[in-house]
């Protein structure tokens, strides 16, 4: 404590903030690792079990589909209810199998979907209950494990245009009631069967996904043509506009942007039984939900842009993606999922910069001198805390091997976090006291 700080006043209490994570995120993070210690401190707190996030997805789907037996039993101990729906409801009761898999809203179907047979019985024992699924096809000549939805529960004509992206536009549509996002994929890129079976089935892994950290897909519209999938809308947009409009971010709300990130890509690189890498990781790929929090989405699709470059069309790295682009992806090596713990550093870069550092440069010139001459943005400015350049300067190293795991990032995060906490609560214990 600094010299002449009294220590009588209770330290000022910090207002939670929008970004603040303490609840009701820590029960549901803690919920998908399995923490069990975490849980229990949560609930022990006065959170409630039933406590979920703005998708109404609750610890007990997270649990339930992360396969975290121990947790199913705090959970359903505690008085977490079975059979709660998120906020998509029965939406994907049309589902289209080609397994035995399935995908719902109910934590049963989530245990069952990725086979996790004894937090299946402990829900049955419990009354819990599992959506109706249907053998269906996509008009693509082949069935593919896709959910779809019938075009008239859509008004398209009612349409309001969000933006566009290198795929098609991206429209703001009533869908049963919720505003949801519908994103068209543009009939010359659909129009090749081989690229549409690429996207459907990127799409169709996509439904399993569920984090909150990751948007939420919804399904494919039935017979769309153009190809049109919804997915939850996240009305404030992207990181790159909200970075354009706030400029430079404050140390706390960085950090717990960048957690929000690294949790969403842990969850991706942890996926089973494949794990999914990114691959065009930019803040253009990170939205924000009504309450603040940050989403990543759009991942996998990038490897169809791939795909359709080999046919002649644009790679994304011309709307930008280049600048987020890690060595090894740019040199066209192989690569995996530290690629996109390069580009998650660049993104962190960004928000106590405001912005890239390199803006009047070309993003593929600045992504070849970062290939070729192991350019890195500058950490000489006073923004960044220590840490915060320690774990920047480890994660964007050239040795892909020397990068961080996103579990790491999210360990080293939120110590980080706790300390900006300590020092905010000390200097406003300092500065009562002085007033
Ligand atoms: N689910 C959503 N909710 C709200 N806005 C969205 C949603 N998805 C995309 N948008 C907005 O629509 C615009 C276009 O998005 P899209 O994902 O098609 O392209 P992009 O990510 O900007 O570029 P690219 O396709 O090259 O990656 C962006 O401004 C984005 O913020």
């Amino acid at each position: 404590m600094e010299e002449g700080c009294k220590s009588t006043l209770p330290p000022k209490r910090i207002q939670p903030k929008i970004t603040d994570f303490e609840n009701p995120y820590r029960l549901l993070y803690c919920s998908s690792k399995c923490d069990k210690d975490g849980v229990i401190e949560e609930i022990e707190k006065g959170v409630s079990p039933n406590l979920a996030d703005h998708n109404k997805r609750t610890a007990l789907h997270l649990a339930s589909c992360e396969g975290c037996t121990k947790i199913v039993e705090v959970l359903v101990e505690k008085g977490a209810d079975v059979n709660s729906v998120d906020r998509w409801g029965h939406t994907c009761s049309k589902l289209l199998l080609r397994s035995d898999l399935v995908i719902a809203s109910q934590p049963l179907s989530d245990a069952r979907k990725f086979g996790h047979e004894e937090i299946c019985k402990i829900l049955e024992a419990r009354g819990g209950t599992d959506p109706e699924f249907h053998l269906l096809n996509v008009g693509l000549g082949f069935q593919i494990p896709c959910c779809e939805i019938d075009h008239t529960e859509v008004d398209m004509d009612e349409r309001t245009l969000i933006g566009e992206g290198s795929y098609g536009e991206v429209y703001l549509v009533r869908w049963r009631g919720t505003e949801v996002a519908a994103k068209t994929i543009r009939s010359s890129i659909a129009s090749n069967p081989r690229v549409k079976s690429a996207f459907v089935m990127e799409l169709a892994m996509w439904q399993w996904l569920r984090h909150p950290n990751i948007v939420q897909f919804l399904g494919v519209l039935k017979h769309s043509d153009p190809l049109i999938f919804l997915t939850e809308y996240l009305p404030n947009g992207n990181l790159y506009d909200i970075l354009k409009r706030k400029g430079r971010l404050d140390p706390p709300t960085a950090v717990a942007y960048a957690l929000d990130i690294a949790r969403g890509m842990n969850y991706l690189h942890q996926h089973k039984p494949q794990s999914i890498i990114h691959r065009d990781l930019t803040p253009r790929n990170v939205l924000q939900d009504e309450a603040g929090h940050l989403k990543v989405t759009d991942f996998g699709l990038s490897k169809i842009a791939q795909e359709r470059d080999a046919y002649g069309y644009k790679m994304t790295g011309g709307t930008g993606s280049y600048r987020y682009m890690a060595p090894e992806v740019y040199r066209r090596e192989s690569y995996g999922q530290s690629a996109d713990v390069f580009s998650f550093a660049l993104i962190v870069h960004e928000m106590f910069q405001g912005g890239p550092s390199n803006r009047a440069e070309e993003p593929e010139k600045v992504a070849d001198k970062r290939a070729y001459e192991d350019s890195r943005p500058s950490l000489s400015s006073n923004v960044y805390p220590e840490a915060i350049k320690t774990l920047l300067q480890e994660c964007w190293h050239k040795n892909r091997e020397s990068r961080p795991s996103f579990g790491d990032i999210i360990t080293q995060l939120e110590l980080i976090q706790e300390s900006l906490r300590d020092n905010e609560a000390m200097e406003g214990h300092c500065s009562c006291a002085i007033l």
